[in-house]
């Protein structure tokens, strides 16, 4: 046996989905779990899991370079947040009176606030600004649990700008430990500078900003907001179709406020994901079943806003068989959190879904979401190092004990990003 660089023992228990596809359905509450279980890992790479008498066996003679003792504590595959919009300037604590108010997020929208607020703040800052402010939420991610981020564009809505933002997300990923996968949303609303003229915004995004994003490689994904006074479901799907010639894999903020059909659109594009999906239709259900699109549910964006509404995990779960996936929706105006274990809880409490579909929501199936279900997402020999380190007994306790953070400790690419002294001490 060759050398391993990192062996983890003493793991209370071991849960993780398994295999480099997306979960569907019932296959969602498919989990493995091993009690008193150790992790060897060789590089980056996970090279043996199972119980510890088993893998010490297997270890037998092997040089150990470190070994550290997880303290009984609960270990998951690192945990993946497939929707931000992480790169921002400003915040928009100054709205939130009025939402409380009753005022709809649609309406401060139209009336030059939300997104278009922080597309002011954005133009401003500068990209060591973005970088920092970023720099600072990846941390937070990082000791919730989280290792691998999703960053959109979108509050630039210049090629310059969205061309910021963009490679800032590139320096994140190659300065920070999280990994930060880019998608250009351009077409996040229309700027004041083309208020009333949405179909030339359009044409700039089609003609103009998505060649140049294709061509610089700044994104892997192009995503649109397809709502009731941002994009139509004719201008969306003229950007995603574009998008995908030019190689940027379609994502759509669909049916979050109002069912335009945004779902139905996914599934007619081959997007990869569907986001929010509040409003989706059952047809829209069966279009993304048909097409193999992953409904990304943001359980953080509805109880931010109030919405009495929440989208129907258990039936696209119980009668769609999708493979559901959670994210934080991060952003400062609908969702101004970073904490993907608050979004567990909001997911037990408003999507009812059961903490191993939690679990599988934010490992495998949220990597499925960016592309990545073959690298990260599960805990198996081959499957990249990222593990997160939780102080519970169990899954189901991440959900139930609510509103403090339980990450003791994250593994990413083989290495310590976080460790509790506290472990040392169980
Ligand atoms: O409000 C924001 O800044 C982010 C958002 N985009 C679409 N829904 C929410
Ligand atoms: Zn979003």
């Amino acid at each position: 046996m060759e050398r391993i660089d990192l062996l983890l023992t003493g793991i209370g228990r071991l849960v993780t989905p398994q295999g480099s596809v997306p979960r569907y359905g019932e296959e969602m509450r498919h989990v493995l779990e091993i009690e008193h279980a150790a992790i060897a890992i060789r590089g980056d790479r996970i090279a043996l899991v199972g119980p510890q008498a088993d893998v010490l066996a297997q270890l037998n003679g092997a040089e150990i370079a470190e070994t550290l003792d997880a303290g009984g504590c609960l270990v998951t595959p690192g945990l993946v947040d497939p929707h931000t919009h992480l790169v921002h300037g400003g915040s928009r604590e100054h709205e939130l009176s009025l939402k409380r108010s009753g005022v709809p997020y649609l309406d401060i929208l139209a009336q030059g606030g939300g997104i278009l607020s922080t597309v002011k703040a954005t133009r401003a800052a500068s990209e060591r600004e973005l970088y920092d402010k970023a720099f600072k939420s990846l941390d937070i991610m990082l000791l919730n649990g989280v290792t691998t981020v999703e960053a959109k564009s979108g509050y630039g809505l210049t090629l310059d700008d969205e061309r910021k933002q963009l490679r800032v997300a590139k320096r994140l990923h190659e300065g920070h430990p999280v990994d930060v996968v880019p998608t250009f949303m351009g077409a996040h609303a229309v700027p004041a500078e083309y208020k009333g003229r949405s179909d030339e915004f359009v044409d700039l995004l089609v003609q103009e900003m998505l060649p140049e994003v294709a061509r610089e490689g700044l994104a892997e994904f192009c995503d649109v907001f397809c709502e009731h006074g941002v994009f139509t479901i004719q201008q969306s799907r003229r950007i995603l179709q574009e998008g995908k010639l030019l190689g940027l894999i379609p994502k759509i903020h669909a049916d979050e406020i109002e069912s335009l059909g945004g779902a139905e659109l996914a599934g007619e594009v081959g997007a990869i994901s569907a986001e929010h999906l509040l409003a989706a239709s059952d047809e829209g259900m069966r279009m993304l079943a048909a097409n193999g699109v992953i409904p990304v549910l943001l359980p953080g964006t509805s109880f931010n806003l109030g919405l009495k509404q929440h989208a129907r995990a258990r039936e696209m779960i119980d009668t769609f068989r999708l493979p559901v996936a959670l994210s934080t929706d991060y952003n400062p105006g609908s969702c101004p959190t970073e904490s993907i274990q608050l979004i567990m809880m909001l997911a037990s409490l408003n999507l009812r879904l059961l903490p191993e579909e939690i679990i599988t929501s934010c490992t495998i199936n949220a990597a499925a979401a960016i592309g990545r279900a073959n690298d990260i997402g599960s805990i198996e020999a081959g499957k990249r190092a990222d593990l997160t380190v939780f102080d519970a007994p169990n899954i189901a306790y991440l959900p139930y004990h609510f509103g403090i953070n339980h990450t003791f400790g994250v593994i990413k690419n083989g290495k310590v990003a976080v460790w509790d002294r506290r472990i040392e001490g169980r």
